[in-house]
């Protein structure tokens, strides 16, 4: 008899991970009634999630109450785990990331082990890309793994390229880092200028950057990629068919890819390592704005911001004249300790410490959303049709703008000046051609309705996201 279905989902401790890490292992339960999903993050991370919890397994079973779901975390060797946001000490970053490989493997074979002893082997692993190890690790237990790839599919072409295309794509990326002007051709996928590639191979290559281990973590990722002989890895991704036609069929040769995404939050809270500002009553103060009146502005959970960014993005939002509900973290406001300076200059808008961001993207009050292009948000917005305002800075970024503004035509990028701030000017001109009276604007609107009944048709019974989770759920690849 084959043992019962059993889904370990693993992921990074970024809340920017954890959420597509713990909205695919809902996912998961509900595709299959029969299957165990058991989540594991880090130690640190998971005291986050589940503060008046302890850490044992057993103390963790999900309120769903039937035992399916466990959160049994994994030790990256620190008791603090690395703290995120506000800047971060560079050299901190890098030697976290070593310690994180060392006791990460080490404790996910731990974990597999106590799970096959008590009962429940694991016959499946999904991880999120910042863990490489995790697919030896199950290797060498017999145990099947997929890469679960939360960024768009295009980036992770680009990755493929530059690490297992032969050397060639990575030498034209490495001659031409000084030059962001530049523009690189890769087989199967549009010409893109060297500032828009991903900053992991254009910045990080220097062992002195201090996302350094993030190159070396994703060059690690690829080689076991393609240790996973003789039968192609298996890579689910959080995106769908529709939106990225062509960058699955640059990869598909090499990898057994599977969108499954958006995936979203089947319904509610979510738990997450920040915690909702419950004071401050945001979606009643929506409620009383006019339909497609508000914008939305939020960086996400790793930007850290300065005071003169700040104090200019509520100048610009306060100069479109609109209402707005601007997120700003409690990370962030005590490292600029000018919260009394923010509330002052707020007028027409709200600011928040974090908010449930699908449920104000939800919300018809909200007729744009101003982001730093995390892939999250960018699919959050994609699917509940908000147009957006797109700066992108770190990572896969300022490719998701490029998406964003030129491919899907859903929004306009902003940009930075010479000193990497987004000016008030810039934010307001972008907001116009998003939220204004002109021909532009409304075509923009138009297309986010368009991309919102294309994706809605991707997820729903029988889509082709639905569909393709289902081939990985019964161990098939293709849909
Ligand atoms: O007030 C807030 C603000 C954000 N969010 C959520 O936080 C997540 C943020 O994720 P994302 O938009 O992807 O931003 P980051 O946290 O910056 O994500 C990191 O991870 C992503 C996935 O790898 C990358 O695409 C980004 O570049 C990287 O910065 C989203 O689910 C948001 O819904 C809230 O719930 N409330």
């Amino acid at each position: 008899m084959s043992p019962r279905p059993h889904f370990l989902v693993l992921t990074f401790p970024f809340q920017g991970h954890i959420a597509p890490a713990l909205r695919l292992a809902r996912r998961l339960l509900a595709a299959a009634p029969d299957a165990l999903v058991t989540f594991s993050t880090t130690e640190h991370a998971h005291r986050r999630m589940f503060p008046s919890t302890k850490s044992t397994d057993e103390d963790n079973n999900d309120d769903d109450g039937d035992g399916r779901l466990e959160f049994v975390p994994f030790s990256d060797g620190t008791n603090a785990g690395y703290v995120h946001g506000g800047g971060g000490d560079a050299q901190a970053f890098n030697a976290y990331m070593s310690s994180f490989h060392a006791c990460g493997a080490r404790s996910l074979g731990a974990i597999l082990d106590a799970l096959a002893a008590r009962g429940r082997p694991v016959t499946r692993v999904a991880y999120t890309l910042l863990l490489p190890w995790a697919a030896d690790v199950a290797r060498a237990r017999g145990v099947p793994s997929a890469l679960y790839w939360i960024q768009p599919v295009a980036v992770f072409a680009i990755y493929h390229h530059y690490f297992r295309g032969g050397g060639c794509a990575a030498g034209v990326v490495d001659a031409h880092r000084g030059d962001p002007s530049f523009v690189v051709e890769l087989p199967g996928l549009p010409p893109h200028a060297v500032r828009d590639l991903p900053s992991f191979i254009t910045q990080s290559t220097d062992p002195a950057d201090p996302l350094h281990s993030c190159f070396t973590t994703l060059r690690d990722l690829f080689d076991t990629l393609g240790r996973e002989t003789p039968d192609k890895a298996t890579v689910i991704v959080n995106s769908c068919q529709d939106l990225e036609v062509n960058a699955l069929a640059a990869v598909e040769a090499a990898y057994d890819v599977l969108p499954v995404g958006p995936v979203l939050p089947s319904a509610g809270n979510e738990a997450g390592i920040f915690k909702q500002d419950e004071a401050a009553k945001y979606m009643d103060w929506l409620d009383y704005k006019p339909a497609d009146s508000v914008v939305y502005i939020s960086f996400g959970s790793l930007a850290a911001m300065g005071k003169e960014q700040l104090d200019e993005l509520i100048r610009g939002l306060e100069d479109t004249g609109r209402p707005y509900l601007c997120v700003v973290r409690k990370d962030i406001k005590a490292v600029l300790a000018s919260e009394v300076e923010i509330d002052e200059g707020v007028k027409k808008g709200m600011v928040v410490e974090w908010c449930d961001q699908v449920s104000v993207l939800s919300h018809a009050a909200v007729g744009c959303f101003v982001t730093h292009c995390g892939w999250n948000s960018v699919l959050e917005s994609l699917t509940c049709g908000v147009p957006m305002v797109g700066l992108g800075r770190l990572s896969d970024q300022r490719m998701n703008a490029q998406l964003v503004a030129r491919h899907w035509r859903v929004g306009v990028r902003a940009e930075v000046d010479g000193d990497g701030v987004l000016r008030a000017a810039e934010l307001r001109r972008c907001v116009e051609e998003v939220m204004g009276d002109g021909e532009a604007a409304a075509e923009v609107r138009r297309m986010a309705r368009e991309w919102k009944q294309v994706i809605g048709a991707a997820v729903g019974g029988g889509g082709s996201s639905d569909r393709n989770l289902m081939s990985f759920v019964n161990g098939t690849t293709s849909a």
